[in-house]
Formats: structure tokens, sequence, C-alpha cells
């Protein structure tokens, strides 16, 4: 049974087609990106064939026609079930998947204004596929359902109660899918009950954040009402003052939306270093001595763990108290050796600390203790989104029919 799952974004479609019984296994992925301008174009994987087509202006309903197309091709569409859709916010009203009917579709749209950069790609992306794929049942699956267990004290912020009542303004948290499939998979490795676990996994990639997961339920993380807050991004700034939207707007002559607009996609990263959002070629440039680089890749360092040391606090209420391990996953996180180590060394007074040989090289795919004895255990831990919305969107149908 394959199902075909799809995280739409703004400018792009990424797709699996897997079994999730079989995950080693697939059959179709893929990226199409600068969808709807032109140069849109699409990587394919056919199993470890790789090929690139041009699209040119494609938007997601001829997306969607060439994933079918493909599908046809290697003569799969019979065996597809269903499709899971990665959604970004579901707010409030969902902590766990949800079959897509025309309800579920009017809450996602509810949600637009909490996320606008995100929801929107998500609901043009559903509603292509109603149309290209309309056989198949569709499941929502939310970033934010894992962090629905999060207690008040970690949800709430400290403004105008009415704020929260009347406009949900809260915390919500994202990548829990992510931080989910992280955890359990660490549990593994650790040869221990999740259930007994206090972790904070960390996932960096072009988003980045941070969950305290206790006995596998999120208890705190580090983005909240939309994903700018928290960790320094690739091109978002995470925490800033809130004063400072008021104040640059004045200063430099901007709306509110461009102060947002600039917080999201010219910070972080690359305001930092005036250079890129990208963590290898940050690297790269901050070797060969570019001053911005290594200005951006310590303030990269210095928030995660200070964040990080924060994520600790989560565990000292009821959990006893007990910091059982930190996850890195992401592409940084699962690639930076020079990341791990320099965010680990900064978390020595937590009781961390590297062993140098574990935590060499890349280590996208392959998954592993990289702490030194005596530490608090520190993991590299692969993450696979498309697997855990698979099996997310498979469980869901099989309950439902
Ligand atoms: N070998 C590497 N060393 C350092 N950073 C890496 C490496 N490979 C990938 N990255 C970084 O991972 C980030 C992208 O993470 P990824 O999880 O793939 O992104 P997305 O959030 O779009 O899924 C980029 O900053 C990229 O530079
Ligand atoms: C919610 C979020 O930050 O997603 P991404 O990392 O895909 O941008
Ligand atoms: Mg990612």
């Amino acid at each position: 049974m394959l199902i075909l799952v799809l995280n739409c974004g703004s400018s792009s479609v990424k797709f699996a087609l897997l079994d999730p019984q079989h995950p080693a296994n697939v059959p179709l992925s893929g990226l199409i990106e600068r969808i709807g301008a032109a140069g849109t174009s699409a990587t394919l994987r056919r199993g470890a064939e790789k090929s690139t087509v041009a699209l040119s202006g494609a938007d997601y309903t001829a997306a969607f026609d060439l994933i079918g197309q493909e599908i046809d091709a290697l003569a799969l569409r019979d065996q597809v079930k269903a499709v899971g859709h990665r959604v970004v916010h579901g707010g409030a009203v969902f902590s766990a998947p949800a079959r897509i009917t025309p309800a579920v579709l009017a809450a996602i749209k509810a949600c637009v204004p909490l996320a606008p950069l995100h929801n929107p790609a998500n609901i043009a992306g559903i509603e292509a596929a109603q149309a290209t794929f309309g056989h198949l049942p569709q499941v929502a699956v939310f970033d934010t359902a894992f962090h629905q267990t999060m207690p008040p004290v970690a949800y709430r912020y400290a403004v105008p109660e009415r704020w929260y009542t009347q406009h949900g303004v809260r915390r919500y948290g994202f990548h829990g899918t992510s931080h989910e499939f992280v955890a359990q998979e660490a549990a593994k490795l650790l040869g221990r009950p999740l259930a007994q676990l206090n972790l904070v996994t960390a996932h960096l990639g072009n988003g980045c954040s941070l969950a305290a997961v206790q006995g596998g339920h999120s208890i705190d993380t580090s983005m909240g009402l939309t994903p700018l807050e928290g960790l320094v991004m690739g091109t978002r700034s995470g925490n800033v003052d809130a004063g400072l939207h008021d104040y640059i707007a004045r200063q430099a002559g901007l709306s509110l939306s461009e102060v947002t607009s600039a917080l999201n996609k010219e910070s972080g990263l690359l305001g930092l270093s005036g250079l890129t959002n990208d963590m290898r070629e940050l690297e790269a440039a901050a070797q060969k001595g570019h001053e911005g680089a290594k200005l951006a890749l310590d303030v990269f360092v210095y928030r995660l763990a200070k964040l990080i040391a924060g994520m600790a606090v989560a565990f000292s209420g009821q959990g006893g108290g007990r910091f059982d391990g930190l996850v890195f996953t992401g592409g940084i996180g699962e690639n930076s050796e020079s990341i791990r180590a320099a965010t680990v060394e900064r978390l020595g007074v937590l009781g961390l600390k590297l062993d140098p040989e574990a935590n060499k090289g890349e280590v996208r795919g392959v998954s592993g203790l990289i702490s030194a004895a005596g530490s608090v255990p520190v993991l590299v831990v692969a993450t696979n989104e498309e697997l855990a919305i698979a099996r997310e969107t498979q469980q869901l149908v099989a309950r439902s029919v």
C-alpha cells in the first residue's frame, strides 16, 4: 500500500510516494521548485535514478499532473491508497491528523491569519490535489498537533488575556511531526522506553526549533504563535524584542507587514552574514575568514545553546528533574559536525560532552550516539517527516474504513 506525501511550500512542492511498511524503498520522490514562476523545475528520484525536468510556469495542478504521470510511468497508480498533506498551522483545533472534509478545510483556512506564509500554500496544494487525485482519501498532518500537549505555563504569553481568548494569541509550536519521530527513534537508540525519557530535540533545517519531549509528549517548544519565534534560522530572526516592530517601522518608513516579511525572509543567518542562508556555504566562508559568516555562526550557536539550556527547565517539575538526552536532526543537525561541537561545548555547564570521533563528519541518514562516556547522551537522528506523515495517513485511513 503506497501513500503519496505532499509538503507544499509557498513556491515548492516536496513529495514522496512510499509504503510505510517498507520505508527504505521509496519508488518515487521529488522536489518541484519555483512554482508559478519562470523556470519551474522538477527534480525527480525514481528509486536510485535522479533526473531534472523543466516545467516552465507550472502551477500546483500542472505540478501534480506531472506527479500523476510519473506514478503512471511506474505503473503504480492502483497501489496508491491515500494522500497525506503536511499542514503547518492547525491552531488549537487539531491535536491529531484529520481526514480532509469541507469542514476540516474550512478550519485550515481559518488558520491562515496565524500562518500567512505557510497555510495558503498548503491549502492551494490540498485543492489542487483534490482535483488531480480526488479519487483518493486526503489527510492533513499538522506541524502544530504534537505540541497541543504543552501546559499553559509553556504556551501562554504574558499579554492581555483577551488577546488569547478572542484572538488565539498563544504559543502553538511547529515541526511536531519531526520532533515526535526523532524522539521515538532516540528512545530506540538509547534502548530505553520513550515513556521514561526527558529529551530535548533540536530540528535544525531551514526553519529551526526545539522541543522538550517528556514521555513522548511535547511539554515546551521554541516556536510560538507563528514559526518566527525562537532560534536563529536560515532567513528568520527567531526571538527579537517585540518593541522592534514599531521602532524600525518608524525609523525605516516600513509598514508592519514589511517588517514581518523582513524578519521572515531577510533575517537569520542571511541577515547576520549578509551572504547566504545556507549553512554549508556559511561554514566554507567562515573558514576563509568572512567576518559576517563567523558572526552568523556564533549567534546561531549561542542562541541554540541558550534555548536548549532553557528547555531543560521544562523537566524540572513532575518529570523527575532529569535531562536524558539531546537529539540533533534536520539538514544542519544531521550534517554539521562543527555546529554540534560548538553547541555542546557551550552546554558543558549542563553535563554535556561530545566524543569527537563519534561526532565526525556528515551523518545524514545515519543515526547514533555522539557523546562521551559520562555525558548526558547526545544523539544524531535522521528525521523522516515523509515517513511519519505516510504512517499517520495510513493509520487514519485504516481507522475510517
Ligand atoms: N553537510 C552539511 N553541512 C552543514 N550544513 C548542511 C549540510 N548539508 C545540509 N546542510 C544545511 O541544512 C540546511 C537545510 O536543512 P533541510 O532540513 O534540508 O531543510 P528544510 O527545512 O528545507 O527541509 C541548510 O542550511 C543546509 O546548508
Ligand atoms: C514551520 C516551519 O518552520 O517549517 P519549515 O522549516 O519547513 O520552513
Ligand atoms: Mg525540513
